[in-house]
């Protein structure tokens, strides 16, 4: 269990993150988005100890982060949101060097290295400098997991990647969680957050306008469109409040008008995320 407690983070006067708590369990995946600048990375710094919060706490199973920095450290696995890469240095080579630097016995790393490689698509023998740009973070996500660690923190996983790149990334994500690790990862495009997480974490300058899992976001946003007739005219009303289609029923029934249909229609994360920019939080 990952938990972040009132976390804040100034840098000189200008407070980045302000009072964010949430917390992830085994198995489960975190997606956090928000506008250019809102504190994503920032706060995924944290998580991961590059970053000191100005206060609040940041817990692994109970235990502090910052308290038992080393021990935590060699269970997560971190991607930032810009690969750092040796390009003279083929994939095997890159991932042994990661592989030796978290102390993997060299067996199990050769076998973990050939695994991580077949499953990402890779190639075993080409220096990373004729890497895509795909094969590159595809790459960096192997580095994360030589060390096999239960924690996989991710900014911006699928930034700048083409669409069949960025799904099989995210697949690979959601299957990280259904193998019982805890993920966090953050993305500007909501459709690969919609596909991969069971939470959400939307933070807007700093603050979060909404944490819990996404499922029940779009359920509490989700709309009623009744349409009817009354006499020979058509009508067709939307409510978020199933209170009000009964009372428009009623009124209907009332009228002598005819019922014709009642949906519900369950929006879609990118539209729940711009009915939220008004910047009020919805966890009151
Ligand atoms: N080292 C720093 N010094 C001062 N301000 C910083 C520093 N790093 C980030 N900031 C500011 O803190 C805020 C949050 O930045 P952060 O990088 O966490 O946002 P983000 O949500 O990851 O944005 P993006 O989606 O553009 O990557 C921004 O206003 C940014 O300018």
């Amino acid at each position: 269990m990952l938990r972040a407690i009132d976390l804040t983070k100034k840098y000189g006067e200008f407070l980045a993150v302000n009072g964010i708590s949430f917390e992830v369990g085994k198995g489960e995946v975190l997606g956090v988005i928000g506008e250019n600048g809102a504190g994503k990375s920032t706060t995924l710094k944290m998580l991961v100890g590059l970053l000191t919060p100005t206060s609040g706490e940041i817990q692994y199973d109970g235990r502090n982060l910052f308290e038992n920095l080393n021990a935590i450290k060699r269970k997560i696995g971190y991607l930032p949101e810009f690969d750092a890469l040796y390009d003279n240095l083929n994939a095997k080579e890159y991932l042994r060097v990661f592989a030796e630097i978290y102390g993997v016995d060299a067996d199990t790393a050769e076998k973990r290295i050939y695994e991580l490689l077949e499953t990402l698509n890779l190639p075993v023998d080409k220096p990373v400098g004729e890497f895509s740009k795909g094969m590159k973070r595809k790459l960096s996500i192997a580095r994360t997991l030589v060390h096999d660690p239960e924690y996989l923190i991710y900014d911006e996983p699928t930034s700048g990647l083409d669409p069949s790149t960025s799904m099989f990334v995210t697949e690979y994500v959601r299957d990280l969680g259904k193998q019982g690790k805890t993920v966090v990862f953050s993305a500007h495009n909501m459709f690969y957050v919609e596909s991969a997480c069971d939470l959400l974490l939307i933070i807007k300058k700093g603050r979060v306008l909404y944490f819990g899992e996404l499922d029940a976001l779009r359920d509490r946003m989700k709309k009623y469109i009744v349409s009817y007739r009354i006499g020979e005219r058509e009508f067709e009303d939307v409510f978020e409040d199933v209170r009000d289609v009964n009372r428009l029923l009623a009124e209907i029934t009332e009228n002598g008008g005819e019922i014709i249909s009642i949906e519900t229609r369950v929006p879609r994360l990118e539209e729940i995320y711009f009915t939220l920019t008004d910047g009020k939080s919805i966890m009151d």
